[in-house]
């Protein structure tokens, strides 16, 4: 096991970059320690397969260092890493059984016979594969060979880090979320670090302590999930998390007042400072769905607001409500009255976050 340490990394696919925009991985820090259970949540296209690349050792980066566990590794072939890889899509040998699938990674590196058993034993429990271990793999379904393929991921435990490049992909709905806590079950018992790709927040929050995500070539946010929910570091990270995103409303002050669009918002004094003195004019002001206050009636600093319409979804509603020409979303528990028509709104000082050039900045909540 290794802590893996990205220093000023950065990577083009280009021979002549120009921008920032020429580039797949922009420059970054970043450190995943040892032991982590790690997410790499990030939409298409974002840079995630390049960073995990990267890692392994198949892609050399354009320029900035892979240290595992203070060494430099921008010269160490993929093999000499010890690191496991596994694919979207599964990677087994068809002409073996599945027993002799599991055991290669071990035998590759001359591991006795008898510990080779013990392992590929142990795995095949734990991804319910003990009563295929005789099966020559071509005959496995399109689950059963990602599952093998997994566990040719997982089989040694000697391993720097095993990465996941969106492994689930091909796996049946109703056996990925089994799949999910499984990977999370050996995590917790072999304890080796893990990165898993992916761009489904929810597989990302339940295999994963700790989310990193990316963003057009950058790390824009590392936390628990929960510190993605409620301080979203980076307007995208509010958009991408939670369902549905942040409301970012864009502002401006005029004649001492914070305005979004033709709404004069009610918010904290410390906030009206801080839009006043900003060195930007992108900035805009960020609340949760759930976070905003719905009230049926007029109430102490309460915005008005039309209601447009409300989905009811079981356990709460969605009401999506204008507030003079701005949309907003909030969400309403079941036994919240809805409005119907008219509704007076409050954002609640210590929920709100105001974001300059994208980024949230301290707004010094009193
Ligand atoms: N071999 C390549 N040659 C040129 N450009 C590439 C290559 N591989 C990836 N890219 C580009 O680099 C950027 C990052 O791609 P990457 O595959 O790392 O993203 P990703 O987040 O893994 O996306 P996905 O989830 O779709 O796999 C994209 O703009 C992509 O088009």
């Amino acid at each position: 096991m290794a802590e893996i340490t990205l220093k000023s990394l950065a990577h083009t696919y280009l021979a002549d970059p120009t921008s920032s925009e020429d580039y797949a991985i922009r420059e970054m820090d970043h450190v995943w320690h040892q032991g982590g259970a790690y997410a790499l949540l990030g939409p298409s296209g974002c840079g995630k397969s390049t960073l995990l690349n990267i890692i392994s050792g198949l892609l050399e980066p354009s320029s900035g260092e892979v240290l595992f566990d203070g060494e430099l590794v921008n010269d160490m072939p993929p093999e000499a890493r010890n690191i496991a890889q596994v694919f979207q899509f599964p990677v087994v040998y068809d002409t073996m059984t599945v027993y002799d699938n599991l055991a290669f990674p071990l035998r590759n590196v001359k591991t006795p016979e008898a510990r080779v058993h013990e392992r590929v034993m142990e795995v095949a429990d734990v991804l319910e594969l003990t009563a295929q271990l005789k099966r020559k793999a071509k005959n496995l379904t399109a689950d059963e060979k990602q599952k093998v393929s997994m566990g040719r991921g997982l089989v040694r435990d000697d391993v720097a880090a095993i990465l996941f490049d969106e492994p689930l992909t091909v796996i049946d709905p109703q056996l990925k979320w089994k799949l999910r806590r499984k990977l999370k079950e050996i995590h917790q018992r072999f304890g080796v670090t893990m990165i898993y790709v992916t761009h489904d927040q929810l597989e990302a929050s339940t295999f994963a302590d700790k989310i990193a995500v990316m963003y057009e070539g950058q790390i824009v946010q590392f936390g628990t999930p929960r510190e993605l929910f409620e301080e979203p570091r980076h307007t995208f990270v509010g958009y991408f998390i939670g369902s549905p995103g942040m409301n970012f409303l864009d502002v401006v002050m005029s004649d001492g007042r914070v305005m979004s669009g033709d709404a004069e918002l009610v918010v904290g004094q410390h906030i009206c400072d801080a839009v006043a003195h900003a060195d930007s004019s992108n900035i805009k002001l960020g609340i949760r769905p759930e976070f905003i206050e719905v009230h049926p009636e007029p109430i102490e600093g309460g915005m008005e607001a039309r209601v447009d319409y409300a989905q009811d979804l079981g356990t709460f509603s969605i009401v999506h409500l204008m507030l003079g020409n701005v949309v907003l979303k909030a969400r309403i528990a079941e036994d919240q009255a809805t409005p119907s028509s008219k509704a007076w709104l409050r954002f609640p000082d210590d929920r709100l976050g105001l974001y300059i050039d994208e980024y949230r900045v301290e707004s010094g909540h009193e």
